[in-house]
């Protein structure tokens, strides 16, 4: 990483220009600033490495970021598939099945087709099987295969004989294999990449440790990449530096090329801490808080953990129990760091015991898990149940509203014109609502808050289109707020590859944008 400095990064004369884009570079003079360019442009983000000993490196913005600049786009140092995974293409990662799969010639790993025997990723595993003198075989694809588990770290530690400058950047990266060893993940690790790989390759290149540090670095520093099904994983240098916060402060999407590009969705002040989120935002605090203490080792101090009504959106809350019917107050944990312990409620300090709240929280995640999320009617009958209990911003009902949002009306415009009314409002008032708790629990979580500004965008042009249609003058405003809804969703989603699904929903949002202007008779189209 370049250091701030006031001498010049050419002649090394003081000087007090620096670099507009990163604020960490100086020159006496622009040609001496053109001159470094080409050095200078895979460092210039406006960025700065510093450490502490809470989150040891983490990244700092340079100087004040204004909301939509991309703040770091750097390609992987490393891809492979995710460590528990059924077959996939060793070439190009997408998933197989049985009538998509062919076999490496050479060493027998299954490719999709030909071409990507030739990919040079595939190479690591295809020498050393070929050298091991027997072929892999792999019949089934529809559960995880062990024999995958050690491809990614294996594809790592090749890296210091095929690529050293790679090799001395991933080896930098933290792998807190002392803190992680003797953990279940840990044992498994041992079992089924360091041990596997001395046998199953017959080769004693790595010691057992060397091979269980690789494998910390790609537990703590891998990225789930959804380009493909099932997604792959991809470690990246300065990316990996960044730290976790519930509510971060950056948004994170991957290009077609499988770049990372992470960017702001609001100010950010000079000095002021980057951060994604390693985690799943729309869990409630005690499954993220057990998440991030498994797999990164730390508990999360953010604003949102430290607060259990998680910023006033009661996203974990339960119902009152109190023998008093008239209580219509909701239990939060009484302790901050043991979800444990007793509930106490908000209105009546009613005390409720632990073994109550798990017991409903458990019935109701079982239920979702085993409920069809595509259908309607048990969408429905979910939300009347589990409202008896929950409260209405409750982590599970808030999925199975988001699912709700989606399904009201799903194929189209045409399909939402043949909706009731009643369902049209709920569609809307679901996606308002929902709306209101993420923007308040996770800023930067464009794909959520683009897919919902999306679904209340259309449900808003069918209601415009309604009242149109009745001579009824509210269709005006209704068209539009859908206007104003579509022009967020593209906001919010501009960013992501056209391969995902948020790429074409941004598509799509794009097209009705246009419509909605030409039906307003609006010429002052924004800037997207
Ligand atoms: C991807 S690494 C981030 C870079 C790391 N700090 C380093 O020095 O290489 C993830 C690790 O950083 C630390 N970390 C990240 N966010 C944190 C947070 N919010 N609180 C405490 N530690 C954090 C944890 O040790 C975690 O396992």
């Amino acid at each position: 990483m370049e250091m701030s400095t006031q001498n010049c990064a050419v002649c090394s004369i003081e000087s007090k220009l620096k670099c507009s884009n990163c604020a960490n570079v100086f020159y006496c003079s622009v040609a001496h600033q053109k001159d470094n360019w080409k050095a200078h442009k895979k460092y210039c983000y406006p960025i700065q490495v510093r450490t502490n000993d809470l989150f040891g490196r983490y990244l700092v913005a340079s100087r004040d970021i204004k909301p939509g600049e991309i703040v770091l786009k750097e390609s992987p140092l490393i891809c492979g598939p995710s460590q528990i995974t059924p077959p996939v293409c060793v070439g190009c990662l997408q998933g197989l099945n049985n009538s998509l799969s062919v076999e490496c010639e050479r060493c027998g790993w299954p490719i999709c087709s030909k071409p990507c025997q030739k990919n040079i990723s595939h190479k690591n595993e295809c020498d050393l099987t070929v050298s091991r003198g027997s072929k892999v075989s792999l019949k089934q694809f529809f559960s995880p295969h062990p024999t995958y588990q050690c491809v990614t770290t294996l594809r790592c530690l090749m890296l210091k004989e095929t690529n050293v400058d790679t090799w001395n950047k991933l080896i930098q990266l933290e792998s807190h294999c002392d803190e992680r060893r003797g953990s279940v993940l840990w044992l498994n690790d041992r079992e089924g990449v360091a041990k596997f790989i001395q046998r199953f390759f017959k080769c004693n290149k790595w010691t057992e440790e060397e091979i269980l540090k690789v494998a910390g670095i790609v537990q703590i520093n891998g990225h789930e990449v959804p380009l493909t099904d099932p997604p792959y994983v991809s470690i990246y240098y300065f990316a990996s530096f960044l730290e976790h916060a519930c509510n971060a402060n950056l948004t994170k999407t991957f290009t077609n090329k499988g770049e990372i590009t992470l960017w702001t969705v609001g100010n950010i002040k000079k000095g002021e801490h980057l951060s994604i989120c390693y985690t799943d935002v729309l869990w409630g605090t005690a499954s993220r808080a057990h998440h991030l203490l498994q797999t990164k080792l730390f508990n999360c101090k953010c604003s949102r953990c430290e607060d259990v009504t998680e910023l006033g959106t009661n996203y974990s809350a339960i119902k009152c129990n109190s023998k008093d019917k008239q209580c219509d107050g909701f239990l939060f944990p009484e302790s901050l760091t043991k979800w444990e312990n007793s509930w106490r409620c908000n209105k009546c300090s009613h005390n409720a015991e632990y073994k109550y709240v798990a017991n409903i929280v458990e019935r109701a995640g079982k239920d979702l898990n085993a409920m069809e999320k595509g259908n309607e009617e048990h969408c429905m009958k979910y939300i009347n149940y589990y409202g008896q209990w929950l409260h209405p911003n409750h982590f599970y009902l808030s999925e199975v509203k988001i699912a709700l949002t989606q399904i009201i009306g799903a194929g189209g415009q045409t399909a939402l014109q043949s909706v009731s009314n009643e369902k049209l409002l709920l569609k809307i008032q679901l996606c308002q609502e929902l709306l209101k708790i993420y923007k308040v629990l996770a800023s930067a979580e464009t794909r959520h808050l683009g897919a919902l500004h999306f679904e209340l965008h259309a449900g808003l042009a069918e209601l415009g289109r309604r009242g149109a249609q009745q001579l009824n003058n509210s269709f005006r405003g209704a068209f539009e707020e859908s206007l104003f809804n579509a022009e967020e969703a593209i906001r919010l989603l501009d960013k992501e590859p056209g391969v995902l699904p948020e790429g074409k929903i941004c598509a799509q949002a794009k097209v009705n944008a246009e419509s909605l202007r030409v039906v307003l008779g609006s010429t002052n189209a924004i800037d997207l």
